[in-house]
């Protein structure tokens, strides 16, 4: 029981540092959601839909997009979350110095090589943002980048397959509505 409390306010903590962190953004949809929103989502897949209780995947969830589109550095995540949670982030950090292009192709190189809790983290999150996709098209996006979009994420998620059945189901369910398996 002891245990669990302790969890419980580790996982507190990591929402309430990416709620801070990512408090001035907002997802592309019409509605201008939270960002938050993704992250927690991003989680909430691996908890209810894959049944992750693994702490280091939910907390790296909660905190991935943190260094990506914030002010966060990974010594920040270290000093406050520890080295596990932190490798696993800085796995799913694309490095923004880099142009999109080459981003692109290193998700799809990286993919298969990565850790087995980054590729659940990341499977979560094409899932998540592949939902969004189906829902409708992100501000600013045309038809043809959502296209793009859906192509590339199923050469990531090829090369992350084998790790979390749930997950690659729901992705499957995408791919083969879209015409890409
Ligand atoms: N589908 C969708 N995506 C949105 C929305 N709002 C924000 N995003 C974010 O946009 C990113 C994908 O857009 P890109 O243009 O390809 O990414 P980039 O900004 O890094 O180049 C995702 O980043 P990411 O989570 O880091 O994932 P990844 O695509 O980089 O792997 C996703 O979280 C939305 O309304 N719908
Ligand atoms: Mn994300």
């Amino acid at each position: 029981m002891a245990q669990e409390g302790d969890v419980s306010i580790e996982l507190i903590e990591c929402v309430d540092f990416a709620a801070i962190k990512h408090r001035n953004q907002r997802r592309k949809d019409s509605d201008s959601t939270p960002y938050i929103n993704h992250p927690v989502g991003v989680a909430r897949i691996l908890t209810s839909e894959a049944g992750i209780k693994d702490l280091i995947v939910l907390q790296a969830a909660l905190l991935h997009d943190t260094v990506e589109d914030t002010d966060t550095t990974f010594e920040e995540l270290e000093k406050k979350f520890g080295k596990a949670v932190t490798d696993v982030v800085r796995e799913v950090t694309d490095d923004k110095s880099l142009p999109s292009e080459e981003r692109k192709r290193l998700q799809i190189v990286h993919a298969p090589t990565s850790s087995h809790e980054a590729k659940l983290v990341k499977l979560a999150d094409k899932l998540y943002n592949l939902r969004d996709l189906c829902k409708g098209t992100p501000r600013g996006w045309s038809s043809r980048r959502c296209e793009e979009y859906f192509k590339w994420s199923k050469k990531v998620v090829d090369g992350l397959r084998g790790n979390c059945p749930a997950i690659e189901k729901e992705l499957d369910k995408i791919f083969i509505a879209k015409g890409l398996m």
